[in-house]
């Protein structure tokens, strides 16, 4: 019998260090691999950087997509896939995380009848206004493997029907990655490289719903600024909320301290450092958690709650942010002594390429 095909799609910042440990447990494995980027994302700070920090290997192809509105993205993504599908002829497609790069691979395989698999399954935010939530649901409807991250996954998967052999709790690659990284992290020399001092946050604003309104983005300026009345805000931001946050008067600012996006090792160190962290992001709650740093999520729910209940996180409100922060710089930075979620150990690679290799045989 001929060794079977895994076709990997990865296309966006978030998904890289979810597949570098996926891809390179699956070597150990008697299949072949292939990994396609979509070019979703495509700057060198948003892509390439990570690929090398990684060590994730060169991609066989890139589908060179760019930005776009959500439908010509995707669309576009789906008439290139579509090809490379058809001359792979892959057993297998995996795809990771929620981003519009994951919703199209999962649509054109299935069409083409080819099984996906899918890492971090079962997150809900339960919010269909945040694209993530959309691309989520479809992708996991449609999935014949899925590999969920933490057990709130596995209630709302069996609640919408999904049929229990498909699902497997392996725990969480990307933090997979972050713990073979650990000693990687250097928060002094991120700090003198940026000229930090001592004591400060980290902040990371990307999300449509609180950058694209300028109303909002107006809002989340003056809660921002209310923290760097308190204490240095180092805010190392994505070109989508860069421009936006400029125009609602972010930046300058005394006490604000806006960097280009960073690449996984130096913004890892830089996090490790930091008093607290303030985010809208899904990935950095899950990190802040593993290392033990204080989150203050801007959102109104998160579809990670294990962060919250196993972790460093709170929801926090635009209004409630200055306080917030002030209550946590008025204690002592939380001892790195909590439960830490179920299976998140590092080895959450290893299990999702035995079960592939199982379901491959
Ligand atoms: C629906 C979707 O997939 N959203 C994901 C995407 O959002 P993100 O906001 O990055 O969505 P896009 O990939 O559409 O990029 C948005 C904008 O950023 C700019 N741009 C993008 C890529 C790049 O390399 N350079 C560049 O300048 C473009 O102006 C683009 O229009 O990535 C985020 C992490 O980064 C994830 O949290 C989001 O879940």
């Amino acid at each position: 019998m001929s060794t079977a095909t895994v076709l990997h799609i990865a296309g966006a910042r978030p998904n890289f260090p979810k597949a570098a440990p996926v891809i390179r447990a699956l070597d150990g494995h008697d299949v072949a691999q292939r990994l396609v980027h979509t070019g979703q994302h495509y700057d060198e700070r948003m892509s390439d950087v990570f690929f090398r920090q990684l060590g994730l290997p060169e991609p066989d192809e890139n589908l060179a997509v760019g930005s776009g509105s959500h439908g010509r993205q995707t669309a576009d993504m789906m008439v290139r896939l579509e090809t490379s599908f058809q001359e792979a002829d892959p057993d297998l497609v995996v795809v990771y995380g929620d981003v519009n790069s994951t919703l199209a691979a999962t649509l054109v395989a299935t069409k083409l009848a080819i099984p996906v698999a899918h890492v971090e399954a079962g997150l809900r935010s339960f919010n269909r206004a945040m694209p993530e939530e959309i691309n989520r649901l479809v992708t996991d409807r449609l999935s014949e493997l899925l590999f969920a991250t933490s057990p709130d996954a596995l209630v709302h998967l069996g609640n919408e029907g999904i049929a229990a052999e498909k699902v497997h709790f392996v725990g969480n690659p990307m933090i997979d990655t972050l713990l073979a990284n650990l000693p990687r992290f250097d928060a002094a020399a991120i700090r003198g490289q940026l000229g930090l001092p001592e004591r400060y946050v980290v902040a990371t604003l990307h999300r449509p719903a609180n950058v694209d309104d300028p109303g909002d983005a107006a809002e989340l300026a003056k809660a921002v600024h209310g923290v760097a009345d308190q204490i240095e805000v180092v805010l190392p931001l994505h070109p989508r909320g860069r421009q936006r946050l400029a125009a609602a008067g972010l930046y300058p600012y005394p006490g604000i301290r806006v960097v280009e996006p960073l690449g996984y090792l130096e913004f890892l160190s830089l996090v490790r450092g930091a008093r607290a962290v303030v985010t809208d992001s899904g990935g950095v709650q899950e990190e802040t958690t593993v290392l033990g740093v204080p989150c203050l999520t801007l959102r109104a729910e998160t579809e990670r709650p294990v962060t919250i209940t196993h972790g460093t996180n709170r929801l926090v409100t635009r209004a409630g942010l200055v306080d917030e922060v002030r209550a946590l710089l008025a204690t002592d930075r939380p001892a790195a002594d909590w439960p830490v979620p179920p299976l998140w150990d590092g080895r959450a690679g290893e299990r999702i390429a035995k079960v592939i290799a199982e379901f491959l045989r």
